[in-house]
């Protein structure tokens, strides 16, 4: 996200960072609970974090951060609405202006107003990561929010029976038409902490969140485990992740921030996050040193030029992929058959000059990439793009 629009004046947007939206497709999975841990897991690594407690009809943000209901925030000298703070992150939600207990009856229009004013409308100051906490479902409300507003990626949470797996198909197959950058699946509630051993007991179906996850070829984050505490910690305003932090259930909430956060890396590689506009040729991310023996497949370095993505390794491999390459290789569901694994995307539609206009970080494990045909669904983890075809020397 650019800071300046095209005439140099500063954007709404700018200095919002990364705009995650986490999302599910039915009510009850654990999304705000994920939330609420992760933007504390998030503030944990030193980044600046947001929550819009996007979720209009059921706002629980503020519960669960310990932030009283029905207190009007304060408006800066701007005009704009000051945030609410809780353990370093700040929050807006409906509960502060209505209270949790008056359930808003808004229609679909009314609900996208609400919520460009709640990112556009208040004072943020400058955050790493701004997390929406969507409204439960798959409909027309989601897919007007996914579109709306310049995400950067959503995580889509489910619990581990079929039914819940089934919805989240369906959720995934929205995000993507949208052309919404699917960060990762996470399963919670996948097992059962005892309160006295902690000890982790498989009471569902284990590993269906990884199962669609590799069908659709999104990264699954990982399973958090069902634990009485995490209610308890959700009533008391104080988020598990503060007061077990050693917990299996904490443990995984740190998990799915570092792969999204993007801060804790293993060995130096790329400097993350980033947004580079390649078009405009600005934000191109920090270049690193190879190191002898590093890890194969994690980049040091990314180019652009008209031979292609130019992508240098931690072992010092060198790699030129071609746009239109990339552009084919893309694995989301518009592009590839869930089920058969089966290219969708005609390579006749896609125009021999194509370019990446935009690439940007993806946690620490990926990059997105925008193309000049609109299309920016695409996640590339880095071993798929370690994996792909170098460009022939005589090409070049
Ligand atoms: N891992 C977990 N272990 C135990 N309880 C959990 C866990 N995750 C969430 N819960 C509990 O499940 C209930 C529903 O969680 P939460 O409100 O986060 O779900 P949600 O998907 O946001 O629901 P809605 O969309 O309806 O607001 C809460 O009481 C919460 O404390």
């Amino acid at each position: 996200m650019t800071d300046t629009d095209q005439t140099g004046s500063t954007s709404p947007l700018a200095g919002l960072g990364r705009m995650i939206a986490v999302s599910s497709g039915k009510g009850g999975v654990g999304k705000s609970t994920l939330t609420a841990n992760l933007a504390l897991a998030l503030a944990g690594q030193g980044l600046r974090v947001g929550v819009v407690d996007a979720d209009l009809y059921g706002p629980s943000i503020p519960g669960m951060l310990g932030i009283p209901g029905d207190q009007p925030p304060a408006m800066s000298p701007a005009k704009k609405v000051i945030p609410a703070q809780a353990h370093g992150v700040k929050v807006i939600s409906m509960a502060m202006l209505s209270g949790d207990d008056k359930p808003a009856i808004l229609r679909g229009p009314m609900v996208t107003k609400y919520l460009q004013m709640f990112i556009t409308q208040v004072d943020w100051g400058t955050l790493d990561v701004l997390l929406l906490d969507l409204p439960p479902g798959t409909g027309d409300i989601q897919l007007t929010l996914a579109q709306a507003f310049p995400l950067s990626g959503a995580l889509v949470v489910s619990t581990p029976q079929d039914v819940s797996l089934k919805i989240v198909r369906r959720g995934l197959r929205m995000l993507e038409q949208v052309n919404v950058p699917i960060l990762g699946v996470v399963e919670n509630m996948s097992g059962f902490t005892c309160p006295s051993c902690g000890e982790v007991t498989h009471i569902f179906h284990q590993g269906g969140g990884q199962k669609i996850a590799d069908s659709l070829n999104v990264p699954f984050l990982g399973s958090i485990p069902l634990d009485p505490a995490v209610v308890d910690g959700g009533d008391a305003g104080r988020p598990l992740i503060l007061d077990a932090p050693d917990s299996p259930a904490a443990q995984a909430y740190r998990a799915v921030a570092a792969a999204i956060g993007g801060k804790e890396q293993d060995g130096p590689g790329l400097a993350v996050p980033f947004d580079w506009q390649v078009a405009q040729g600005s934000g191109q991310p920090a270049g690193a040193a190879a190191i002898e023996g590093g890890d194969p497949e994690r980049p040091v370095a990314l180019e652009y030029d008209t031979s292609g993505l130019h992508i240098r390794w931690q072992d010092g491999g060198e790699q030129v992929i071609d746009p239109r390459d990339l552009r084919l290789a893309c694995q989301c569901a518009a592009c590839r058959d869930e089920m058969s694994g089966q290219r969708l995307l005609d390579p006749a539609s896609v125009a021999l000059d194509i370019q990446p206009t935009r690439i940007w970080s993806v946690g620490n494990y990926a990059i997105g990439v925008a193309f000049s045909d609109g299309h920016s669904s695409g996640i590339y983890t880095f071993p798929a793009l370690r994996a792909m075809k170098q460009v022939e020397a005589e090409d070049v």
